[in-house]
């Protein structure tokens, strides 16, 4: 890890939506809260890659708008470069928003239809006042950047594949020069096959505009070869957070551990020595007591039923490996999950750098559409 000071500071974020439903809740005061994120702490240093990993639900995406104050944090502070972002108006927010800006999950929904790529590229430069006069000649810049034949931008999104689509939300998300990237889970709505050439490109861009990245997913196979770091989320809580390797070496957090395990495995009987996790993620409305994992959890005991452990409070919390389980010094130190012998490595760094050439090629629309599967 870098000595130097973090460039975003997550301090005891908590984010709950109130939610009734209908005016007779309302009226009657019946309304349930959502606590979709509970007090987590995490700083990123700057060029760091950062890892957001948990099952749908767990609150990451919740974490990443709370971030950027696209939801307004119930409580708690985000820090960027030594500005504590909850105390700005909305007008400052704005101007912030130039530094850290945000590549969506599904660009199919988060593009305007009704605009071309070249406009939709061009907007974040208008919003923030920026290359007036220039814009055209960046937009091809952008384009070329990321791997899009410029001629195409006056066509609209829906005459590009989904791999394509997410290039033009990368080019949109760059248009202003961010130093900050959140990517939430910018590859998952892609056909595996372009998956890596879109990772490939996230990395090229990232030492190209020297960025710091908040990289979500629910897949731990896509986070081990982009992240250098990760925290675990599991019903708004971190559970865990490591260096990637470590993670993956020796997960502490039985939950971490489920995580793994549900990585697919080709080999019949590695893959019936699996414990895939049952059951699914509890209400954050009516959270389960104690450790919030216990009701899933195959090394629950009765302690874990009222126990539930701080992760701050674990030595390694900051700077290190530390997970929020009562039992986690108990358990193995090697998971002996191999995910260099499993399929689901597809990112493997053979399978992952350069998975479509040294650099950002130019692809016509109909060339990638063709590699695109019925998915997209
Ligand atoms: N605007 C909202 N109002 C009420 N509940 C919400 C709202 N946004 C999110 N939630 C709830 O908060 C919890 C966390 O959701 P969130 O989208 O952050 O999870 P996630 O880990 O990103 O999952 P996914 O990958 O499915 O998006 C979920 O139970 C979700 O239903």
């Amino acid at each position: 890890m870098s000595e130097q000071d973090p460039i975003l500071e997550v301090e005891n974020l908590t984010k709950h939506f109130v939610q009734n439903d209908g005016v007779l809740d309302r009226l009657l005061g019946a309304d349930k809260t959502v606590k979709a994120v509970q007090d987590i702490s995490f700083d990123i240093d700057p060029g760091e890659t950062v890892g957001l990993v948990g099952e749908s639900g767990s609150g990451k995406s919740t974490t990443a708008r709370s971030i950027l104050h696209l939801d307004r944090p119930t409580s708690g502070t985000v820090t960027y470069d030594g500005t504590d972002l909850t105390e700005l108006s909305s007008k400052e927010l704005k101007r912030f928003r130039k530094r850290i800006q945000i590549v969506f999950q599904d660009p199919a929904s988060s593009l305007n239809r009704r605009k071309s790529v070249g406009q939709i590229i061009r907007q974040p430069m208008k919003v923030h006042g920026l290359y007036k006069g220039e814009r055209t000649e960046r937009v091809e810049e952008l384009m070329e950047q990321v791997g899009l034949s410029p001629e195409y931008s006056n066509r609209y999104p829906h005459e590009f594949s989904g791999g394509q689509r997410q290039r033009v939300g990368i080019a949109r998300a760059l248009a202003v020069e961010p130093e900050f990237l959140v990517c939430d889970e910018p590859v998952s709505a892609l056909d595996v096959s372009i998956q890596a050439q879109i990772l490939n490109l996230l990395e090229e861009l990232q030492v190209e505009y020297d960025l710091t990245i908040l990289f979500i997913a629910h897949d731990l196979s896509v986070i081990r070869h982009v992240c250098d770091r990760v925290a675990v989320m599991y019903l708004g809580e971190i559970v865990e957070v490591a260096e990637t390797e470590q993670l993956f070496s020796s997960p502490q957090h039985p939950y971490t551990r489920a995580l793994l395990e549900a990585i697919p495995e080709p080999d019949p009987e590695l893959a019936r020595q699996r414990k895939p996790l049952s059951g699914e993620v509890p209400s954050p409305i009516d959270p389960p007591s104690g450790c919030s994992f216990h009701p899933r959890c195959p090394n629950a005991t009765e302690e874990c039923r009222s126990v539930d452990p701080d992760l701050t409070q674990v030595e390694g919390a900051t700077d290190g490996h530390a997970a929020a389980c009562i039992h986690a010094e108990t358990f193995e130190p090697d998971s002996g999950i191999t995910l260099e012998s499993s399929m689901g490595d597809r990112y493997a760094p053979e399978n992952f750098l350069h998975a479509d050439g040294p650099g950002p090629r130019s692809v016509e629309p109909a060339e990638e559409l063709e590699n695109t599967e019925a998915s997209e």
